[in-house]
């Protein structure tokens, strides 16, 4: 399974991404900061609790809704077991597959590598081996190592091997990087893809941004903070212009990764963040916490302009809120 992006999409990009209107040019970081001033004043969209022990938690009320969201805040889920997380991650990921598959020809589906796909593994199951449309995903990465696809660090093995090998994707619908090329060369490769499948209506695109906006994103937080391959005080957070970027000094191993960038992220239409363990707890804390400094993680970042967040959390790692 696998399509190599190469060999489906040799035409050069067709147009280059215009900046985010008026904020685009402004230090993301920064801008971070005032809001997040504000969210740490105001409340979440809702904030479930899945626990039969609570007792590490402060009061929080326990309503969640997909048709009561309000996008502009998260919503925050927390959960006893990973198990727990697992099972409800399977339902909202169906819910918006069913959502999507009935609103447009495809569901876009971007993953990134880590332990979240594992956290998939109850949608190769019933119900929802046999209810989801699984022929209109189409699935893509938000970060990949450069590294052959048959690699034990590539993210497309990880997720063929515990995903996409168990559910029928058609092949062609799953845009693997071309691992013949730099990592320069896959970045520029997979940016052209996602112009094309752009242009083919297959991805949507943001109105007024220029940036393609995807049904949804399923990312992990490493303990750092970092989401994609974008790391805390790396000068790519701040990229604004490229869908698609590679870095080649990329504190956590390998080295050289493509990623996709904060527009692209930001422009996604539901971002589920999913982090699992008692060593993301502070980062945890620091980003839905109180905390308004304006020493911002890549994870404080994610921010969809017109998307809607949900934190799926288990109990370790929601033990500093
Ligand atoms: O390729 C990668 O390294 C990942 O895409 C990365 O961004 C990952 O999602 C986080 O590091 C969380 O990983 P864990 O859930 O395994 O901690």
């Amino acid at each position: 399974m696998g399509s190599s992006i190469l060999a489906s999409f040799l035409t050069p990009p067709l147009c280059s991404p215009r900046l985010l209107s008026e904020t685009s040019s402004l230090n993301p970081s920064s801008l971070f900061c005032a809001k997040k001033t504000l969210l740490s004043s105001s409340s979440f969209s809702s904030i479930s609790l899945t626990l039969t022990t609570k007792s590490n938690f402060k009061s929080k009320s326990s309503s969640s809704s997909m048709a009561a969201v309000d996008k502009s805040k998260p919503d925050l889920q927390i959960f006893d077991t990973e198990e727990q997380l697992s099972v409800s991650l399977a339902k909202y990921t169906a819910e918006l597959s069913d959502k999507f598959t009935k609103e447009r020809v495809a569901f876009t589906v971007v993953l990134s590598g880590g332990s979240l796909i594992k956290s998939l593994r109850k949608l190769v199951e019933s119900p929802y081996l046999d209810s989801i449309q699984w022929a209109k995903w189409h699935v893509f990465w938000v970060d990949e190592r450069v590294v052959p696809k048959d690699h034990d660090d590539s993210n497309y093995k990880l997720a063929y091997d515990g995903f996409l090998s168990k559910v029928p994707i058609p092949p062609g619908q799953v845009y693997a990087i071309n691992d013949a090329l730099s990592a320069e060369g896959a970045a520029d490769d997979y940016e052209t893809c996602l112009k094309q499948l752009v242009k083919t209506k297959v991805v949507d695109l943001l109105p007024g941004s220029g940036f393609p906006k995807f049904d949804l994103m399923l990312l992990g937080m490493g303990p750092d903070g970092h989401v994609a391959s974008l790391f805390p005080g790396h000068p790519l957070v701040n990229e604004n212009q490229r869908w698609v970027t590679f870095i080649k000094d990329s504190p956590k191993p390998p080295p050289e990764r493509i990623t996709f960038t904060f527009p692209v992220i930001n422009s996604s239409a539901n971002i589920a963040m999913v982090v699992v363990g008692a060593n993301k707890s502070g980062v945890v804390g620091k980003a839905l916490g109180s905390d308004t400094s304006c020493d911002v993680l890549p994870v404080e970042m994610v921010s969809p302009a017109d998307g809607a967040t949900t934190w799926f959390l288990d109990k370790e790692a929601a033990s500093k809120l």
